[in-house]
């Protein structure tokens, strides 16, 4: 255990430093802290941590005393370095000059960056040593940040002729030539390490202006730098000047500050310190080089006036000279600028049609919610409407029912007329033929009932026929007192304003009820002949009847009245019978158009009239049912059929 007073050695980052213990702290009994005088410059240090010291008969003080050391040193060093440094440095300058001799590697390496240490190193070169007093090896050498070259590695190699292995780390001007040193049969040295270490292959560059005459370059001071390349790519301006395979351009976009970095193509960054924005580049058979600084310009500028004349000169020089035109350079620009007019008559195209887009997806918008809106009225009136058709339809106000469903059939008309025919059978629908029409048809009906001509002439109406209409028919004025007039259109005495209303009444019938009304969806209808009545006056009428009560095809009725002078004595209404006695009544006014079901569903009859009362009767037939009633009513039906009938006659007439 070392005592108060016995040497030691003090072990900082695999380095010693001769020390004495000057005195021990204990705490419990245990030593807790050592007092330590370094035996350099005397200084003093509490150590807590005992493997820090190295305690015993080995370490012995080295016999050289810093003042000697520093005494040498100190006249290399600036005073920054002087106050801050070399406290820390001596212990490692004492202890490596002892034995620079005995060196077997060096490392010379970049920390810390901004010391420039290659006085120290020369010095430490330089330094008479003793051979007994060193170590047989330093592995490191820690002052570092050394701005190496070519030179200064012979110099180390030449001084340490024990040095095995050198390593150079971020010594950025080191070149090829110093292989042929590894070779030297003299030296020892084995190995010489580049740790991202730029090795360039000239010492010095020779510009040769074109005076002739040869400048001189040292690799210090311009370094080829890739990014050279990239800066002078990127610049807007740039100004050139060439002599003799020497390109300059005067770079002023790029505004480098004194402490701007610039990788360079080994990956080491370079500090450049250029406090203008004119950033020189040259470029030397077609490698970009800048100048690290502006000293190392200036000294390059020096050497050779007429460059600096150059850079005095930059803007002026910024013009290029204008070259020949070249005819295919014109024809390019030319489709260049008729290419970029189109790009840009393109642009404002698409700009105006996303405008007009946007425009119209707003109107659109605005349309389909006015839209919306009218929808839900309609529906809303829809409902309304055919609430109260039902309820009336249920027989409590026939009047009212009357207005209401030809309110409906003016307001809603086809689909809404398929939808009144549904709920109550039948359907009255005003104007069918507007005025004028219906006043022909009328004059042409009436002129037809006064005169008739080409075997159009009114009969007396028939009753029963049957189910196919074939059976026993006959007259009945009682049952019914119109006369009659069958017309199927190619009649060739037929007027012709009774085929164009056969047509419209077709058109209503077939196409648009038909169209859209359920039951008659489902059934082929065709239409049969037009039946053109006449009740002549004094009370004739038709009693309470259904136009298909047995089968026999019919399926609606539509009646076209044509009175156009009606008044409310006339009588010849048409009643519809409904549920519970209740009776729907319907003037027979001109173009006034009455549709029904033929069947069972509306029995109906026809008020005694006082006066002549014209209509224009068609019956649309179920075809599959009127053909069966055709085909397979057979003669046992037709016997039965006929004594029903005569039993009716009978009946009527008693
Ligand atoms: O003319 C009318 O109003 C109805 C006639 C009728 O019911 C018929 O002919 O079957
Ligand atoms: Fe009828």
């Amino acid at each position: 255990m070392a005592a108060v007073g016995s040497t030691a050695m003090r072990v900082l980052d695999d380095m010693f430093f001769p020390c004495t213990i000057e005195s021990i702290s204990y705490a419990d009994g245990v030593a807790v802290a050592w007092t330590i005088r370094y035996m350099d410059d005397g200084t003093i240090e509490c150590i807590t941590d005992l493997d820090e010291l190295v305690l015993g008969k080995d370490a012995a003080p080295p016999c050289v005393s810093l003042p000697l050391v520093f005494d040498q040193v100190a006249p290399f060093l600036t005073p920054w370095e002087h106050a801050t440094v070399i406290r820390n440095l001596s212990k490692d300058l004492r202890a490596l000059a002892m034995q620079a001799h005995r060196w077997l590697t060096l490392v010379v390496g970049p920390e810390p960056p901004d010391i420039r240490l290659d006085r120290y190193l020369h010095w430490l070169l330089h330094l008479p040593t003793d051979a007994g007093l060193v170590k047989t090896s330093v592995t490191t050498l820690k002052a570092t940040g050394l701005h190496v070259t070519d030179r200064d590695v012979g110099y180390i190699i030449r001084q340490c002729p024990r040095l095995l292995h050198l390593g150079l780390a971020y010594c950025p001007l080191v070149s090829y030539q110093i292989f042929p040193l590894l070779q030297f049969p003299a030296l020892q040295l084995g190995s010489l390490d580049l740790y991202m270490t730029r090795v360039v292959h000239w010492e010095m560059l020779l510009l040769k202006a074109a005076t002739g005459d040869i400048v001189e370059v040292y690799p210090s001071g311009l370094v080829p730098f890739r990014v050279a390349a990239d800066i002078l790519a990127a610049a807007t301006h740039a100004s050139h000047a060439t002599m003799t395979g020497i390109e300059v351009c005067f770079v002023d976009t790029i505004q480098l500050d004194a402490t701007a970095y610039v990788d360079d193509d080994w990956g080491a960054k370079h500090a450049f310190s250029w406090s203008r924005a004119i950033l020189p580049v040259v470029r030397i058979s077609g490698e970009t080089f800048v100048f690290r600084s502006e000293d190392d310009m200036t000294r390059w500028l020096t050497e050779k006036p007429q460059w600096a004349a150059l850079l005095a000169t930059p803007r002026a020089l910024r013009q290029r000279p204008e070259k020949a035109k070249d005819p295919l350079d014109e024809q390019a620009k030319l489709v260049f600028a008729s290419l970029q007019e189109w790009k840009e008559s393109l642009e404002s195209q698409v700009n105006a049609l996303t405008v007009a887009f946007m425009q119209a997806q707003e109107e659109h918008r605005a349309a389909k919610d006015a839209y919306d809106t009218v929808e839900r009225q309609r529906v809303a009136v829809e409902q309304q409407a055919n609430r109260a058709v039902l309820a009336l339809s249920m027989g409590r106000d026939s009047a009212i029912e009357l207005v209401i469903t030809t309110f409906i059939g003016a307001l809603l008309w086809h689909r809404d007329m398929g939808r009144a025919l549904q709920l109550q059978h039948f359907v009255v629908w005003d104007g069918l033929l507007g005025h004028t029409m219906a006043m022909q048809l009328y004059d042409a009906v009436v002129r037809l009932h006064q005169v008739p001509g080409d075997g159009l002439a009114f009969e007396r109406g028939a009753l029963a026929g049957g189910k196919t209409g074939r059976n026993l028919r006959y007259e009945m004025s009682s049952v019914r007192g119109d006369d009659v007039l069958w017309l199927d259109g190619t009649e060739s005495s037929c007027p012709p304003v009774i085929v164009a209303t056969m047509r419209q009444i077709d058109r209503l019938v077939l196409e648009r009820l038909g169209a859209v009304q359920a039951e008659l969806q489902r059934t082929s209808l065709t239409r049969q002949r037009a039946m053109v009545t006449c009740y002549p006056g004094q009370g004739a009428s038709y009693i309470k009847h259904c136009d298909n009560p047995n089968g026999n095809g019919r399926k609606i009725t539509a009646i076209l009245y044509l009175n156009p002078h009606w008044t409310d004595t006339d009588g010849g209404e048409l009643m519809i019978h409904r549920r519970e006695s209740a009776l729907v009544t319907i003037e027979p006014v001109l173009d006034r158009l009455v549709l029904f079901f033929s069947d069972a569903r509306v029995p109906h009859q026809v008020a005694p009239t006082a006066v002549k009362r014209f209509a224009l009767t068609v019956w649309y037939m179920d075809w599959d049912e009127y053909m069966a009633a055709q085909l397979f009513t057979d003669e046992c039906t037709h016997t039965a059929e006929r004594a029903k009938i005569e039993s009716e006659i009978r009946k009527f007439e008693s």
